[in-house]
C-alpha cells in the first residue's frame, strides 16, 4: 500500500515537473516562434541574469548593437516577455501616431498607494488621473512652485559657498540630493526644510526610508509578481510600513487642511497638493499649456472625468517624490561635474548666465533609450560631453525622437516643465557665484553602478568663488 502511494507520488511529481518544463519551454520560446531575435532566456530569471551580470547599460547597448539589422528585439523580465524597440520611426509610431493602441506602459506588481502612481495606471484610469495631473504642471502653476525652488537654491548656494571658503571637497550627488529633497518637501507638500543643516525632518526621513526599501522589494516582486497578490490578500504591506504610514497620513492631513483653508477663504498655497486640488476643479475654460495636441486627443476620447480618489491622490504624491528625486539630482550633479572637467563649456555657460540674469531675477520658469542616446550613427562621439548637440540647428538636423530623455507623445513625462525649471534655476544659481573645479578625489572617466545611474566613486569637485 505504502509502495503504491510512493509510486503515485513519484508519478505526480514527475508529471508536474514535465508539465513545468514543457510550459516553460513554450513560454520562453515566444519570441523565437514570432521570428523576433533576442538573447536566450532562462526559466525564472528570463534574461534578467545577463542584465545583473553586465549592468543595464551594457546589456542594452550590446543587444542594440547585436540586433542592428532589426527594428525590435525581445527580452524576458523574469517571466514577462518584453519587446524592445530600437527603430526610431517605430518608436514614434508607437508613442505618438498609434498611441491609442499602446496607452499602457510596462507596469510592476505593486501595493497601494504605489499601484496608483500615474506611471503605473492603465487605460481609462490613466486618462482620468493624467487629465488632472497634466494641468497641475501648466506653466502658470509651475511658476507658482518657483518660490520653493528658489528657496532651496538659496540654501544650496549658501552651502556650496561655505565649502568654497573652507576649501573643502564636495561630493555633488549627495549635496544635490539634499537640494532635491528640499524642493520635493517645499514644491510638493509646502514644507520648507534645509537638509544641508537639518537632517532630522520627519517627512524627509520617511521619504528617504521608503526609497531605500523600494530597491529590494522591487527586485523580489519583479521576479515573482504573484507574491504581491498573496501579500495583498493577507493584508501585509511590503513597503517600509512605519515610513509609509507617516507619508500617507501626512498627505491625507495636508489635503484635508487645504480643503478647510479653501472653505475658510484663506490664501492659496503654492505646492503640488494644492495645485492638484485646483486642477481637479478646473472648468472647461482652463488653458492647459502643458498639453500637447496629441495628449489632448488621447485624453478627450473615452469616459467622462471622475473625481480622484484618496488612493489616487496618495499615488500622485508618491510619484511626485519618486519622479523628482533621483532624476533631478543626477542631472544637476553630473552636469556640474562634467562642466568642472570642460572649462571652455563652463566659461561659456557662465557668460550666458551673467548676460541673461544681469540685474534681473532668475526667470520663472521601454524604448532602447540609453543605447539610442549612445548610438554613434545618431550622435557624433556619444561619450563626449557636448552641450552643442542641443542647439536649435543641431536639433533640427536629427530624427525627432533620437533624444527621448522625457519620452514622447501623450504619455511623456508630465513633470518635464518643473524638472527643467529646477535644473535651470539650480545651475544658474550655482554657476553665477561659483566655479566647480576638479580636486584630488575626482575620478574620471566615471565608473557607473551596474543597475543605477550612479558614480561608483562619487562626483567630487571643489567649488571656487567667482571674482
Ligand atoms: C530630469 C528629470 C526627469 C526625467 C529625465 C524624467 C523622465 C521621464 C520619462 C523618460 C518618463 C516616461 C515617458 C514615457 O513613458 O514615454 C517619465 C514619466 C513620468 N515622469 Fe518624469 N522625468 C523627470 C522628472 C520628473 C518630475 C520632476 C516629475 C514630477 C514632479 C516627474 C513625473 C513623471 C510622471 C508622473 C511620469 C508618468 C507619466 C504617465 O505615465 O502619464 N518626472 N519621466
Amino acid at each position: 500500500m505504502e509502495a503504491a502511494f510512493t509510486s503515485i507520488l513519484i508519478w505526480v511529481a514527475t508529471g508536474l515537473f514535465l508539465w513545468y518544463i514543457i510550459s516553460a519551454l513554450w513560454h520562453y520560446s515566444l519570441f523565437y516562434r514570432l521570428g523576433i531575435p533576442g538573447p536566450r532566456p532562462f526559466p525564472v530569471l528570463g534574461t534578467f541574469g545577463y542584465m545583473m551580470r553586465q549592468g543595464f547599460r551594457d546589456f542594452q547597448i550590446s543587444n542594440y548593437e547585436r540586433y542592428r539589422g532589426n527594428k525590435v528585439y525581445g527580452i524576458f523580465d523574469g517571466a514577462q516577455p518584453m519587446l524592445v524597440l530600437r527603430d526610431l520611426d517605430m518608436i514614434k509610431d508607437v508613442c505618438v501616431k498609434h498611441f491609442s493602441s499602446f496607452v499602457n506602459r510596462r507596469s510592476f506588481a505593486l501595493q497601494p498607494p504605489a499601484d496608483h502612481m500615474l506611471n503605473m495606471l492603465k487605460d481609462d484610469h490613466w486618462k482620468n488621473v493624467r487629465s488632472v495631473v497634466s494641468p497641475t504642471f501648466s506653466s502658470g502653476r509651475v511658476r507658482r512652485m518657483y518660490p520653493h525652488v528658489a528657496f532651496s537654491t538659496t540654501n544650496l548656494v549658501k552651502r556650496l559657498k561655505e565649502s568654497a571658503e573652507s576649501g573643502e571637497m564636495v561630493e555633488l550627488k549627495d549635496t544635490i540630493s539634499r537640494f532635491s529633497m528640499d524642493v520635493i518637501a517645499g514644491a510638493g507638500f509646502g514644507v520648507q526644510i534645509n537638509s544641508h543643516e537639518n537632517t532630522e525632518n520627519n517627512l524627509a526621513n520617511a521619504i528617504k526610508d521608503m526609497m531605500n526599501h523600494s530597491g529590494v522589494i522591487a527586485f523580489v516582486t519583479f521576479l515573482c509578481p504573484w507574491l504581491v497578490s498573496v501579500f495583498n490578500f493577507l493584508g501585509i504591506n511590503l513597503y517600509a510600513t512605519k515610513s509609509r504610514k507617516i507619508f500617507v497620513s501626512f498627505v491625507d492631513a495636508a489635503l484635508e487642511n487645504r480643503k478647510e483653508e479653501k472653505a475658510g477663504g484663506l490664501p492659496k498655497r503654492n505646492d503640488f497638493l494644492q495645485l492638484m486640488l485646483e486642477a481637479q476643479d478646473d472648468g472647461s475654460d482652463f488653458m492647459n499649456d502643458n498639453l500637447s495636441k496629441e495628449e489632448e486627443k488621447a485624453l478627450s476620447t473615452g469616459t467622462t472625468r471622475k473625481p480622484l480618489t484618496h488612493l489616487d491622490y496618495q499615488g500622485q504624491a508618491l510619484i511626485f517624490v519618486l519622479g523628482a528625486y533621483d532624476t533631478l539630482s543626477s542631472v544637476i550633479s553630473f552636469t556640474l561635474f562634467l562642466l568642472s572637467l570642460n572649462p571652455e563649456c563652463l566659461r561659456r555657460v557662465q557668460e550666458e548666465i551673467d548676460e541673461k540674469i544681469r540685474g534681473k531675477a532668475i526667470p520663472s520658469m521601454e524604448e532602447a533609450s540609453y543605447a539610442i542616446h549612445h548610438d554613434p550613427e545618431l550622435w557624433h562621439d556619444p561619450d563626449i560631453f557636448d552641450p552643442e548637440r542641443f542647439t536649435p540647428e543641431n536639433k533640427a538636423n536629427r530624427h525627432p525622437v533620437a533624444h527621448m530623455s522625457f519620452g514622447h507623445g501623450p504619455r511623456n513625462c508630465v513633470g518635464m516643465r518643473l524638472a527643467q525649471l529646477e535644473v535651470k534655476v539650480a545651475l544658474a544659481g550655482i554657476l553665477r557665484h561659483l566655479t566647480p573645479v576638479p580636486c584630488e578625489k575626482t575620478v574620471y572617466p566615471v565608473k557607473l553602478e551596474k543597475l543605477q545611474l550612479r558614480a561608483l566613486d562619487g562626483l567630487w569637485v571643489k567649488m571656487e568663488a567667482r571674482k
